[in-house]
């Protein structure tokens, strides 16, 4: 597991009875929990049962049906939901990094790696591009890729290249929360130890904060600080990492983890 953060802060984000229907099928339901800086927070769970709907409404891609998404921002503690459209989008942008299963969706193919970088960094005002180069070449870096590679596309880069570029591309605005749904998914497992290292050392030296969507629960216990166990749209167990993969309390749970441990 990553190394335990200082929970003593106030929290960066806190989601109260979250929930989003579909017409008349549920996503999610009463979803309760907070995320403090350096926390990483996992959302577990079969497939269909709300781990996307529930990153999706945080990272305002939909609105949800009912509940608050408090960001904490430089004039407090802000609710997503009662925020107007372009309000939300600001804080969004600036609070969160989003890191998506398919990098074909996270990157723009058709421009270089450093174009992938500053182009967030000049979306968000930069524009001296000797610094967004420096930028670029400094991420690129950071995330182990050579920083040799700037010019290049990242289609000629490996999948666990293209991840690492994306995380990159959102760090690069100094965001505080990424947010992540399988973005180990796909990846051999030597290329998903490497991403994983990176993650940790990415959380551990800018105190960042990460909530995970996976239903790698190997993947969960190497990375999270707490579970959030999730079964038809609702949490059904929660607590450290560890405590629910180890001794886990609820039926499902029990399931879900045996599930993975069969040969
Ligand atoms: N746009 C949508 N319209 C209608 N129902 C939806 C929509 N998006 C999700 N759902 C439903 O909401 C429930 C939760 O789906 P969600 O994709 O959040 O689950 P998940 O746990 O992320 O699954 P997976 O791991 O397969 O991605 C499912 O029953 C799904 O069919």
């Amino acid at each position: 597991m990553t190394p335990a953060p200082d929970l003593s802060p106030p929290p960066l984000m806190k989601v109260a009875h979250l929930c989003k229907f579909f017409g008349r099928h549920m996503g999610c339901h009463d979803i309760s929990f907070e995320v403090c800086p350096g926390e990483v927070i996992g959302v577990v769970g079969e497939s269909g049962s709300g781990k996307s709907t529930l990153l999706n409404c945080i990272a305002g891609r939909i609105r949800p049906s009912n509940g608050s998404v408090w960001f904490r921002t430089p004039d407090g503690m802000e609710d997503l939901c009662r925020c107007d459209e372009a309000r939300m989008r600001r804080i969004i942008r600036t609070r969160t990094g989003y890191v998506t299963q398919q990098a074909a969706q996270g990157l723009k193919m058709h421009i270089s790696a450093g174009g992938n970088i500053g182009e967030k960094l000049m979306a968000a005002g930069t524009r001296h591009y000797g610094k967004i180069r420096e930028a670029a070449l400094m991420w690129l870096d950071k995330v182990e890729i050579d920083p040799g590679r700037i010019d290049d596309l990242p289609s000629t880069f490996s999948g666990g290249m293209q991840q690492r570029l994306q995380i990159a591309a959102n760090l690069v605005t100094a965001p505080e929360i990424l947010l992540m749904d399988e973005p180990t998914s796909g990846l051999d497992v030597s290329v998903q130890a490497r991403l994983i290292d990176v993650l940790r050392k990415l959380v551990f030296s800018l105190n960042l904060s990460m909530i995970l969507v996976t239903h790698d629960l190997a993947v969960a216990r190497l990375l999270c600080h707490r579970l959030y166990v999730m079964k038809q749209g609702e949490i059904v167990e929660s607590g450290l990492s560890d405590q629910i993969l180890d001794d886990p309390r609820k039926p499902y749970t029990q399931l879900l983890v045996s599930s993975v441990l069969k040969p």
